[in-house]
């Protein structure tokens, strides 16, 4: 068991807040002309990946007291109980190793009792031959053709790793192999995805941990009735439909043979389920050997994580960057930026990863918190954000702590075009950080032959105040390796946040309540009758749609 504290009565947290009151007003522009070293002091480097974080609001002496926080809050022991299997995650008894998943040192890792290394690596073996029998073409369709298209079913943690890192590793994918991922309930998504398949030589993944999730299980109905309608047989289904699922009997009277199921266990979240069979996807896409490379990557990151003083290590240092903003400067968000196009799915994946993990407000003791716990994550891919949201972070009310990540080469070196992004990603960090003094912009306007009068309206819209934070991940290139480090190094950050805040990260209780109540209201909608169990605004809603159904548009 972990030792539960009050966050906010941990010592470093009032050395922290007395600190703050005297930092708040410094401007980073000085605090860079005051140290030189800065650069090489507040980076820190793993591999091929480079962590600036010198363009965060601290000293030297916030470091020392944020390492402290993480001391007093017991990371260390935090982290080797979660390597070990003990059930960090306490209010669904369960242990929490996506860790074991990429274990490539296979090392024993006991869950109750049993080492599930066995288990994890047979799995895979089955991932490896299904995998590369499909590619080959050795798999066949109903009438014999190679398979063309995965149709990837699944919601939440089922699909979001999987689309965010197909995406990611395009260029490793097989020619002629297109993977589509359908997840909204809503039927236009499955009904626009059916429209670009056939069904002979289509394999439908049905993703689900729980094999019970209603968009889920709704759209794998929705597909086996296509492929029945569209001339496939009932008997052909075990060569077109796997399952990736910890539910081995709803697998089976869904009617997927059990040969086509690919399990995962209890102690896998969703959101970290990439790395198990829902990343199976992924591995028919990139091969099943660049898949290998993602989960070494991703174990390269642990064992950094768990065997690096926390001073040295990347993952706590995002960590505690953030902590400083979420609790001390009052930052509600965390944008996530990478100038990567490929990555474009990057910051939507870790809006599930972190705000489903850290978005709570009880502690572990069951008290109702008194400090802010996980941050709002959004983020778009550079350079598009820089002309749309941009302009709030560099002159809105707000602080947005922003994370820029780059590769230094891209995969696709076309003529200027890696230069000119990486300009803007240098360029948007230096702005944010310094600004632009009311005199430097009023100089700029003389400069450019206006009037002192126009000068003098204009400059107070022209300045930046600067002073605005970010941290910078730069990285050789998006190699699945790389990836597979990168997505670690925010799942790190995600854990050891929720450690300092004493939180559990690994269970998502607040999803239900909408579930409950959609499986209420379903059966309220399947008839005209008006409906009044509702509060005021629920009913009107309710009865408007049942009224506005029935006249012709
Ligand atoms: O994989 P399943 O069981 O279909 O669940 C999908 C998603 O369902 C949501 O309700 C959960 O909040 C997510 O964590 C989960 O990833």
């Amino acid at each position: 068991m972990l030792a539960n504290h009050r966050f906010t009565d941990l010592p470093a947290y009032a050395q922290l807040q007395a600190h703050y009151d005297v930092l708040k007003d410094r401007h980073l522009r000085d605090l860079f002309a005051e140290d030189a070293q800065r650069f090489d002091k507040f980076t820190r480097r793993f591999e091929d990946i480079l962590l600036d974080f010198s363009k965060n609001r601290i000293t030297d002496e916030t470091l020392t007291l944020l390492l402290q926080l993480a001391e007093q809050a017991g990371l260390t022991d935090a982290i080797g109980k979660m390597f070990s299997g003990d059930k960090i995650n306490r209010t669904e008894d369960r242990a929490v190793l996506h860790v074991a998943l990429r274990n490539r040192s296979n090392t024993p890792i006991i869950v109750e009792g049993q080492d599930v290394m066995p288990e994890v690596n047979q799995v895979l073996d089955r991932m490896k031959s299904f995998s590369e029998r499909v590619r080959s073409g050795e798999w066949k369709g109903y009438t014999g053709e190679t398979i063309t298209d995965i149709v990837n079913i699944g919601i939440g943690g089922s699909d979001l790793g999987p689309v965010m890192v197909t995406e990611a590793l395009k260029p490793y994918a097989k020619e002629g192999l297109r993977v589509h991922f359908v997840s909204n309930v809503d039927g236009v998504h499955i009904y626009e995805t059916l429209q670009t398949v056939r069904p002979e030589s289509t394999l439908f993944l049905i993703a689900s941990k729980t094999f019970t999730t209603q968009e889920t299980m709704t759209n794998a109905q929705t597909a086996r009735q296509w492929f029945l309608e569209q001339g496939g047989s009932e008997g052909d289904i075990a060569r077109h439909f796997a399952a990736l699922s910890t539910n081995r009997s709803a697998v089976e009277k869904f009617g997927i043979d059990p040969d086509n199921m690919f399990g995962f266990w209890d102690w896998v979240g969703g959101r970290y389920s990439l790395w198990s069979a829902i990343g199976l996807s992924i591995a028919l896409y990139i091969g099943f050997d660049n898949f290998e490379e993602l989960l070494a990557g991703g174990h390269a990151m642990d064992l950094h994580f768990r065997d690096t003083p926390i001073d040295q290590n990347l993952p706590v240092m995002l960590a505690l960057m953030g902590i400083w903003y979420n609790n001390f400067f009052g930052a509600q968000t965390q944008a996530i930026l990478p100038y990567d196009q490929y990555m474009h799915r990057f910051a939507a994946y870790f809006q599930q990863g972190d705000m489903e993990s850290n978005g709570k407000s009880v502690d572990r003791d069951g008290r109702p918190v008194d400090y802010q716990t996980g941050p709002i994550i959004w983020g778009e891919p550079g350079t598009n954000g820089q002309h749309a949201f941009y302009q709030l972070i560099h002159q809105g009310t707000k602080l947005i702590p922003c994370d820029f990540l780059a590769p230094v080469l891209s995969q696709r070196p076309i003529g200027e075009h890696h230069t000119i992004l990486m300009a803007n990603f240098f360029a948007q960090t230096e702005a944010l950080m310094n600004g632009k003094t009311e005199e430097e912009a009023a100089e700029e306007l003389r400069k450019s032959g206006k009037s002192e009068e126009d000068v003098q309206a204009l400059a107070p819209f022209k300045m930046f105040s600067g002073n605005r934070p970010t941290n910078s991940i730069l990285f050789k290139q998006l190699t699945p390796r790389t990836l597979g480090s990168l997505i670690a190094l925010y799942e790190h950050k995600i854990f050891t946040q929720g450690v300092i805040w004493d939180i559990f990260s690994f269970d998502q209780w607040g999803v239900e309540l909408g579930k409950q109540l959609a499986s209420r209201i379903l059966p309220e909608l399947q008839d005209d009758t008006p409906v009044s169990s509702h509060d005021s605004s629920t009913n009107g809603l309710m009865n408007a749609f049942k009224s506005m159904r029935n006249t012709t548009a």
